[in-house]
């Protein structure tokens, strides 16, 4: 990963991170000064150049758990050189996320943003602002309400027919599938699309936003010591911009045939570019500040957080449905009920779906996508409850941590228990902290009403339409859980099942009709 440098340069380096080092020393006492008169919350000693880096390891919320328990809900840590808070219980995050939201609902200048979103123009990573408030309005009213996600609805149950036709290939053949790698690609296809009007085979994109989004998950020095981006020790600098510019290519083209296509079409809207666009050549794209940068932007944030979100969801509840058969017979039990095994499920029907609503609740309570969400970033300095938090904090809301917290969830909190919901309100809507997939407060999902659609549409049809089993007759309980720590929190292995079709096919449904049609009409 890191290069092999000539001697002056490791010596300039060198020097460097002394000065560096002497720096943070002066950093820490003055902070640990501070910490003393105004109260910063609780936390660890920290290491003079590092801080607390050294401790978050390979998946950080459980590292920071471990030091909530040590220290309490809300722990104060040094990244680098960024001071942090990290909040692990219902109570502060309402704090943060509701009452003092105003405060905390910056984001923090990341490399990966800020390289391949064109300067951080894209939604997501905005700073709080009127160009972010513009943004979200545009991105919530014109791409992501209610009658947009309904617009697309034909298109996703064209990509679902597709999707079920191939598993049904392989369940013949009763053959294993990579479930994780299947769902990826079906919402790969539903998402581009939805957003380019068209599937990926044309451009082939993806292998280079994959490699975009791998970057910027990956763990990144030059976030916490922002002098270090100059020596781009590790050369993601270097590597995103090679993406970011193969990426504008295609990006470019790809607008270019919209705008073609607009002009042909008399400006008939077809997909989210041709939304953007059409903002951007009205009369509101002063105010809007909307240019082609801030489209590309906007359009790569619509891939990302669409594409990995949503299939990392579902890959953690179909783990979960083959750990627990119990569940997933309640499961199919009622789709079989709500739908009927002669037909395959469709969107009306997902409302009457309630208790595969209560699984992947109970799915996303102990495998949220974002575990310690997106990082806010407070504006000002702050002092709640007696504790101080200085401005631009970096502040991680550990909501993996509050949903397996026992006090919340009760002592069987680490068990899945899609029950626990029965009788209750909680819902994804950011009202109830002890449960917060999409997060809460002015920066929550503006994606959810089309991530939670897909996400039970996806599931709903791959357990009506099939039985799946875990391959080589592994047991259940041996089913690897392990996760993966990125953008997302994905399964770190692939999820492997075979599937058997479980609807009567047309054969049989022929038959059956035409035994009850004898049997009604003699
Ligand atoms: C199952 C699917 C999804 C889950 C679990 C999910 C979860 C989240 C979470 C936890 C956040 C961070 C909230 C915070 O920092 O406080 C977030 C932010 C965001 N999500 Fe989603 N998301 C999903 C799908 C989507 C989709 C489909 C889109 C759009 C097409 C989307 C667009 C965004 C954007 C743009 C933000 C940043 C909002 C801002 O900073 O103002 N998400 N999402």
């Amino acid at each position: 990963m890191y290069q092999i440098m000539g001697s002056e340069i490791a010596a300039l380096l060198f020097a460097f991170l002394a000065g560096l080092w002497s720096l943070s020393y002066i950093f820490s006492s003055l902070r640990a000064k501070k910490n003393g008169s105004l109260g910063l919350p609780p936390g660890p000693l920290g290491l003079p150049l590092l801080g607390h880096l050294h401790m978050l390891g390979d998946l950080p919320h459980h590292s920071l758990h471990k030091l909530a328990k040590k220290y309490g809900p809300i722990v104060s840590i040094r990244l680098g050189l960024v001071p942090a808070i990290v909040v692990s219980s219902p109570e502060w995050a309402e704090l943060i996320l509701k009452i003092h939201d105003s405060v905390f609902a910056s984001r923090p200048k990341i490399q990966a943003a800020e390289c391949m979103s064109y300067g951080q123009k894209n939604l997501a990573f905005a700073e709080y602002g009127p160009y972010w408030r513009n943004i979200r309005k545009l991105c919530t009213l014109e791409l992501l309400s209610n009658s947009k996600v309904e617009l697309f609805r034909p298109m996703r149950s064209e990509e679902l027919v597709n999707f079920v036709e191939k598993i049904k290939v392989a369940a013949k053949s009763r053959s294993v599938i990579d479930v994780s790698s299947k769902v990826e690609s079906l919402i790969e296809d539903m998402t581009y699309r939805m957003i380019f009007g068209f599937k990926d085979d044309k451009f082939n994109l993806k292998s280079s936003l994959q490699e975009g989004m791998s970057i910027a998950g990956a763990f990144n020095l030059a976030d916490f010591f922002p002098y270090l981006r100059a020596f781009d020790l590790q050369g993601f600098g270097r590597r995103m911009k090679a993406i970011n510019m193969v990426l504008d290519g295609f990006l470019e083209k790809i607008i270019d045939e919209h705008v073609q296509d607009a002009k042909k079409l008399h400006g008939t809207h077809r997909d989210f570019i041709d939304v953007m666009l059409s903002l951007m050549e009205s009369n509101n794209a002063r105010e809007l500040h909307l240019g082609r940068d801030h489209i590309k932007a906007i359009m790569l944030d619509m891939l990302a957080a669409t594409m990995d979100t949503s299939s990392t969801a579902i890959e953690w509840v179909i783990a979960e449905l083959l750990k627990n058969p119990r569940v997933m017979k309640l499961v199919q039990e009622e789709l079989q009920i709500v739908v009927s095994l002669d037909r395959i499920v469709e969107e009306a029907d997902l409302i009457k779906l309630d208790y595969l609503k209560m699984v992947i609740k109970e799915s996303m309570r102990l495998h949220p996508v974002a575990p310690l969400l997106i990082p806010h970033e407070s504006i000002e300095d702050i002092t709640i409850k007696g504790y101080f938090i200085p401005k631009k904090s970096r502040v991680l809301v550990n909501t993996w941590a509050i949903g397996r917290d026992p006090n919340v969830w009760s002592s069987n909190a680490e068990e899945f228990c899609p029950e626990r919901f029965i009788g209750t309100n909680i819902d994804f809507q950011g009202q109830d902290f002890c449960f917060l997939p999409f997060g809460s407060g002015r920066r929550k999902c503006p994606g959810m009403q089309l991530g939670s659609t897909v996400v039970e549409l996806v599931l709903a049809q791959l357990v009506h339409c099939f039985n799946l089993e875990l391959p080589d007759g592994m047991s259940p309980d041996d089913l690897d859980m392990t996760e993966k720590f990125g953008l997302t929190l994905p399964r770190a292995n692939h999820l492997m099942a075979v599937p058997t079709y479980r609807l009567i096919d047309d054969q049989r449904m022929s038959v059956g009709r035409s035994t009850m049609q004898s049997l009604c009409f003699g």
